[in-house]
């Protein structure tokens, strides 16, 4: 890996069982599992390159959270960008989804967070709870890219991340390396 690439950590949050792990195994490793299996917290590292400029992409796995989960600091500082999933079949993970990204806003005494909401397993249409644009309003209220995505079927699993970079490039000056979380004040 070259020096000269642009680091950029992505922490993937949501609800538990929404899918999360699903995408970041998509994106980094190409399959699919039906089995679930909750996850503590995982690193994945890609190398990705987006409109010509090659990224090192460290992305976060993290266990699920509800309204009562703290908001890890690890998950505030040091974070460049994030992937916050709702599934398109659970209300209550769409709603979780304002929660988590006020509580990330209020952690970094910011306005706003580089992110893209993500309404995972489109495929699963016949138990959808959450219309498309529901979804588009909320990333829309929150100045947020969005998209909908099926890990099971592989669509738009790498527009997600490349939405991400997006975000993250639109957020930060030229030449800046250092997220935006790092003035946040946390011991
Ligand atoms: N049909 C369908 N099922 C999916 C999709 N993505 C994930 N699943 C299933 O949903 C379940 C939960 O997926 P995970 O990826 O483990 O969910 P998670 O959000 O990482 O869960 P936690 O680790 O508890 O936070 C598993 O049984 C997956 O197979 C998808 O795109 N389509």
């Amino acid at each position: 890996m070259s020096s000269a690439m642009k680091k950029r950590k992505i922490a993937v949050l949501g609800s538990r069982s929404v899918g999360k792990s699903s995408l970041v195994k998509q994106f980094i490793e190409n399959h699919f599992m039906d089995s679930y299996y909750p996850t503590i917290e995982s690193t994945f590292a890609k190398s990705v390159v987006y409109k010509g400029v090659e990224y090192d992409c460290h992305i976060i796995d993290t266990a699920g959270q509800d309204e009562f989960s703290p908001i890890n600091s690890q998950y505030a500082i040091g974070i460049h960008g994030y992937v916050l999933v709702y599934s398109i079949t659970s209300r209550n993970s769409f709603n979780m989804i304002q929660v988590v990204h006020d509580k990330i806003v209020d952690f970094c005494g910011l306005t706003k967070i580089p992110c893209v909401i993500v309404g995972s397993k489109s495929d699963l249409s016949m138990q959808r709870q959450v219309d498309s644009k529901d979804g588009e309003k909320l990333a829309k209220d929150n100045d947020c890219a969005w998209i909908e995505s099926s890990a099971k079927n592989n669509v738009n699993v790498g527009k997600v991340f490349e939405l991400c970079l997006q975000e993250i490039e639109r957020n930060i000056s030229p030449n800046q390396t250092e997220p935006p979380a790092k003035s946040c004040n946390v011991q």
